[in-house]
């Protein structure tokens, strides 16, 4: 369990978090969204021991990163938005390293470093000097050193910055493997990656927290969301078929295949399903719509926070 009430850190006269006060429960992979200079990477090294906050508590399984900061690191994990990795060693040299750092004895490390490579998909770099690694092994070797000493929670910042897609694909099946077995703090301002691997959103904006749920939660809370179809067949009848359902758009045609998007709460789904295929439509895709984290970020992010006090309660 990871506790955070009140939490504030200034730079000088600068807030850079606010306040922030959250709760995250063992097991859950949560995403920490936010802008630039939300306050993200100063929270997070505040949880990870890296920073000492201004004021407010944090305590991770029972223990407060401020008094007990060596019970907290041997708990959590930690990949900087910088990780600390040295080039002049091989992966393993330096996954053994850093198991020993934190504390496992060096007859267990093997066996820590051979299961953090396997998570990681590092086995076959294990001789590699991690200078000649590519970006994305190196983030990979970065999400290693974090999990190396077996901790319970791991604090992930920007783990995909910098990452070619395919990395990013690699990445987030990475982090949604290790769900079950950790307890996950990931931030990002990627919102796909957040909205696939993410089981509930932290959202901060000015260094507060403007809303927190999962995405359905937060779309209906806001009164958002909307659903995706792509239909062959007569574009009127579509258009009646869903305007009984709620407000439509057209998002593309081609080819005799039409994109609609009705304005609707997911749970919609079954009905927009029947409606379609009752007005003897065929229907070849139905999907949440793709843009709906994004709006609900955008908006909670541009509003200076007006909608955030309802949602972030
Ligand atoms: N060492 C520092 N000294 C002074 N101000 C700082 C320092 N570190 C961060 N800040 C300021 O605090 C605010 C929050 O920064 P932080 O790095 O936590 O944001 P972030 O959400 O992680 O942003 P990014 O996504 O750009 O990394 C910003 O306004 C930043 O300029």
């Amino acid at each position: 369990m990871i506790q955070v009430e009140g939490l504030s850190k200034y730079y000088g006269e600068h807030a850079a978090v606010r306040d922030l006060s959250f709760s995250i429960g063992k097991g859950e992979v949560i995403g920490f969204l936010g802008l630039n200079g939300a306050g993200k990477t100063t929270t997070l090294k505040i949880l990870g021991c890296v920073l000492l906050p201004t004021s407010g508590r944090v305590v991770i399984d029972g223990f407060d990163v401020v008094k007990d900061p060596h019970e907290v690191r041997q708990r959590i994990g930690f990949l900087p938005d910088t990780p600390p990795l040295y080039d002049e060693m091989t992966v393993g040299e330096y996954l053994a390293f850093v198991a020993q750092l934190r504390g496992v004895q060096a007859k267990e490390a093997k066996a820590h470093v051979a299961e953090a490579e396997e998570k990681t998909g590092l086995r076959e770099v294990d001789g590699v000097l991690i200078s000649t690694l590519s970006h994305g092994y190196r983030q990979r070797v970065g999400v290693a050193q974090a999990l190396v000493h077996r901790p319970a929670f791991l604090i992930l910042d920007e783990p995909t910055s910098g990452l070619d897609p395919a990395q990013i694909r690699g990445m987030r099946e990475l982090i949604r493997g290790l769900k079950g077995s950790h307890t996950v703090l990931v931030s990002s301002h990627i919102l796909p990656e957040i909205s696939e691997t993410c089981d509930r959103l932290l959202i901060v904006h000015g260094g507060q927290l403007v809303a927190q749920g999962a995405e359905e939660e937060l779309a209906r809370k806001m009164g958002g969301g909307s659903i995706e179809v792509e239909i062959r067949g007569d574009k009127a009848r579509a258009l009646e078929a869903l305007q009984a359902i709620g407000p439509v758009s057209v998002t593309h045609e081609e080819g005799g295949v039409v994109g609609l998007r009705v304005e609707a709460s997911l749970e919609l789904r079954p009905r927009v399903a029947q409606v379609l295929v009752g007005a003897g439509l065929e229907l070849l895709r139905l999907d949440r719509g793709a843009e709906r984290l994004e709006s609900i970020f955008l908006r909670l992010t541009q509003s200076g926070g007006i909608v955030s006090r309802e949602v972030a309660s």
